[in-house]
């Protein structure tokens, strides 16, 4: 059995963009009301008492936008301090990213994905629901003030939708020539827009291995991660090229992780929603650790089976929480 070490961990259900592949303007979404938000206090204590002894050393914080959670830098702080901790990494749209990043590197965070869906301004708009003035010049800063503080791997994540972005994967890939980033192509997943999904589908992973092989040639790479990403290199190039697969790969086999909503929720895979057990509530009710610790340690002994036996059910779009609300 594949050892599950890796949670993930929603701060905030609310996002600054409405991306159309992940929440969508009009989306009608219930959004968590504040005093279901776990705070930070027993978001900590959750990691102390009941993740960290059951085996969980890496985390990621995401959401929603995690930037926007008040506390984001102290947490972070908090979470490294734990001595069992071996990583601490954020998914973050960098739009509040030019202002915090020297302060979250300084609590301990080395390890951050940024999503940059398009190089091309009006797209990225157009992708990230955004009608006023326009959003990429501010993430793009906030891509560079990651980068000059030190932010190592820094990662640029990419859903690839047919006939919106796609015309740009050479141009993202190139960006791996002279930097030492490591841009990420990711199949489009039916969480979130299904009328997109259905519209515009998916483009395999290897279709896009075509188009860059063609292009400079590629060869397998290494850079640290924990993620299910195949990773690859231009020759020569700085920094990497990574391949999220869910669609057209099964990568099961090798899942490391669990995810928790911001209101409390474990979640044993990101692709059904079987098996969810609510920790807040139990938690609030002075339920001892010992219980709650014996429920994760359940939950970790059936999510094999989970994984394998629900995992088709788990990509026909039925979901009662979108991408945002369960955090990637
Ligand atoms: N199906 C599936 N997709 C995943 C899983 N983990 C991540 N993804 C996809 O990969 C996207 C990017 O993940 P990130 O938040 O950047 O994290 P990661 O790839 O695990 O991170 P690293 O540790 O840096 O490799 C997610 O939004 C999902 O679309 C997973 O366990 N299952
Ligand atoms: C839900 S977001 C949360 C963190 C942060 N707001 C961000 O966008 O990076 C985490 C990741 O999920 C990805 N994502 C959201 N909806 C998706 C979908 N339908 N298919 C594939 N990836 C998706 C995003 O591109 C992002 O990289
Ligand atoms: S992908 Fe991230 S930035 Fe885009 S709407 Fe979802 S949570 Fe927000
Ligand atoms: S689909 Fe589920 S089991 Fe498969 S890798 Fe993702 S979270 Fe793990």
């Amino acid at each position: 059995m594949n050892l599950v070490d890796y949670l993930r961990i929603s701060l905030i259900d609310r996002c600054n963009f409405q991306c159309q592949y992940c929440m969508p303007e009009g989306a009608e979404i219930d959004y968590i009301l504040q005093q279901n938000l776990l705070t930070l206090d027993e978001l900590l204590t959750l990691l102390r008492e009941v993740f960290i002894p059951v085996g969980f050393t890496r985390f990621r914080l995401t959401g929603g936008e995690p930037l926007l959670r008040p506390g984001v830098v102290e947490l972070v702080k908090q979470i490294n301090a734990f001595p069992e901790t071996k990583d601490v990494a954020m998914t973050t749209n960098g739009f509040l990213l030019a202002g915090m990043a020297e302060d979250l590197y300084k609590a301990g965070l080395r390890r951050i994905n940024i999503s940059l869906d398009s190089l091309d301004p009006d797209i990225f708009d157009q992708i990230i629901g955004n009608r006023g003035r326009s959003r990429w010049q501010q993430v793009w800063e906030g891509i560079q003030a990651a980068y000059e503080v030190g932010f190592n791997p820094l990662k640029l994540n990419v859903v690839v939708i047919p006939g919106v972005n796609d015309h740009e994967v050479l141009e993202l890939a190139k960006l791996t020539i002279e930097r030492q980033w490591h841009v990420r192509f990711i199949e489009f997943m039916p969480i979130g827009n299904n009328d997109l999904f259905a519209d515009r589908g998916w483009i395999s992973s290897e279709e896009l291995r075509q188009q860059i092989r063609e292009k400079w040639g590629l060869e397998t790479a290494q850079v640290r991660g924990n993620g299910p990403a195949d990773v690859f290199q231009i020759p020569g190039a700085k920094g990497t090229l990574g391949f999220i697969s869910q669609m057209s790969e099964c990568f099961c086999d090798r899942c490391n992780r669990m995810r928790l909503s911001a209101d409390g929720w474990l979640r044993p895979c990101l692709l059904n929603e079987t098996g969810q057990i609510d920790l807040k509530t139990p938690l609030r009710q002075n339920v001892t650790f010992e219980e709650l610790r014996e429920q994760v340690n359940n939950l970790l002994t059936i999510k094999p089976d989970i994984n394998f036996k629900q995992r088709d059910s788990g990509t026909t779009g039925n979901y009662s929480r979108t991408m945002s609300q369960i955090g990637g």
